[in-house]
């Protein structure tokens, strides 16, 4: 890739557009700049100062609020009353929690964060053939930031997102670097993410046959998250704080560290890496399901000077044409969310890359807007 990127001095507007070039359009990332020595941290990285972390919001002793890591064999046996209020009580109060004998073999683990440092170790020609408008398939992604080409502050991450849709098509189209680590992590996690769910809707009161109960999260989309050391991380992020869409997320983090969620009026808490551990989040798709008892909680990723970060999560949702809206109504017999496709309110959040949890707004009954 020829083009120069001056890594020393402060850029002007000309050299802005070369750079977005170099990271975006061309394919060399946030991981490119960083391999050329970059100094500083460009201005189109920049948050505004009200989005940066201000350490008085950072709760520091998380333990009021944050359970230890809920442990998922406990569903199998004598105590599972208890693991099934653990798990329904961190899906109302915070929406995050973290789970351990979830039945993911670590070393499935190990290599899926490994497959991570490979590809995006490959050369920036190499993963630029995955780039959006060149990918062989459209359902796998090499990009950059989350919308670069939408965003008024680009993020510190580079990504492969991967939209599964079989394994003869990921066999075919997925980068041979680390596709069979990633299917297999796919295949190793979908008992539990039906045990899951299974459980909170069951929390909820709601009996669904299975294959409802399939549909809310049938389709894997999964992506293989590289943050780049920073040289100075308190500018940027390297996710803005935002919720998912899915139903669950399901994310497995190296043991570096910088996920922050929030707890609603308190601050922000991060959730400590916990080896073997699985992060698993409720989406807003959930929200909606349980007409705001699940809440889906924003979250961003901070980087750090010292140290690239991986993460890996899989966001199960339903199909486009399923139909979502709440499962239940509230005591007074009303529903907070309107029923609407997940198609629908896919299209809305890619469009509006609100900031926070905006985007849930649109799915709010009229009543209620
Ligand atoms: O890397 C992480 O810890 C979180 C990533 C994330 O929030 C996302 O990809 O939606
Ligand atoms: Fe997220």
């Amino acid at each position: 890739m020829d083009t120069h990127i001056d890594t020393t001095a402060s850029i002007s507007s000309h050299d802005a557009a070369e750079l977005f070039k170099f990271v975006v359009e061309e394919g060399n990332g946030v991981k490119g700049l960083v391999d050329s020595n970059i100094s500083f941290v460009p201005s189109c990285f920049v948050h505004p100062l009200h989005e940066q972390i201000d350490p008085k919001q950072v709760i520091i002793d998380a333990s009021p609020y944050l359970t230890k890591p809920i442990d998922l064999s406990g569903l199998k046996g004598e105590d599972k009353r208890v693991v099934v209020d653990e798990l329904c009580g961190a899906a109302a109060k915070l929406g995050f929690f973290q789970v351990i004998n979830h039945g993911v073999p670590l070393e499935v683990m190990q290599l899926v964060k490994q497959a991570a440092h490979t590809f995006f170790n490959l050369s920036p020609e190499k993963k630029a053939v995955f780039l959006k408008g060149r990918t062989p398939c459209p359902r796998v992604v090499y990009g950059t930031s989350f919308l670069p080409e939408q965003e008024k502050s680009l993020g510190w991450r580079d990504n492969l997102r991967m939209i599964y849709a079989d394994d003869q098509e990921a066999m075919q189209f997925w980068p041979q670097e680390c596709r069979d680590a990633v299917l297999n992590y796919l295949r190793a996690t979908n008992k539990m993410i039906h045990e899951i769910l299974n459980t909170l809707l069951k929390g909820l009161g709601v009996k669904l046959d299975e294959s409802t109960m399939t549909q809310y999260i049938e389709d894997r989309v999964v992506y293989l998250n590289y943050y780049p050391n920073c040289p100075n991380p308190q500018l940027t992020f390297g996710a803005s704080r935002h919720s998912d869409m899915a139903t669950l997320t399901i994310l497995l983090q190296d043991d570096t560290g910088g996920l922050f969620f929030k707890v609603e009026d308190k601050g922000w808490i991060e959730i400590p890496p916990v080896e073997g551990a699985l992060v698993i989040n409720i989406g807003d798709t959930l929200e909606i399901l349980s007409n705001g008892r699940y809440k889906s909680a924003e979250h961003r990723v901070t980087v750090n000077s010292t140290k690239a970060r991986v993460s890996v999560p899989i966001f199960a949702s339903p199909r486009s044409g399923t139909m979502i809206g709440p499962l239940l109504p509230d005591k007074d017999g009303n529903t907070l969310y309107r029923k609407l496709l997940f198609g629908e309110y896919n299209a809305y959040y890619f469009k509006a890359n609100n900031l926070g949890k905006k985007s849930l707004d649109y799915a709010k009954s009229t009543e209620d807007k």
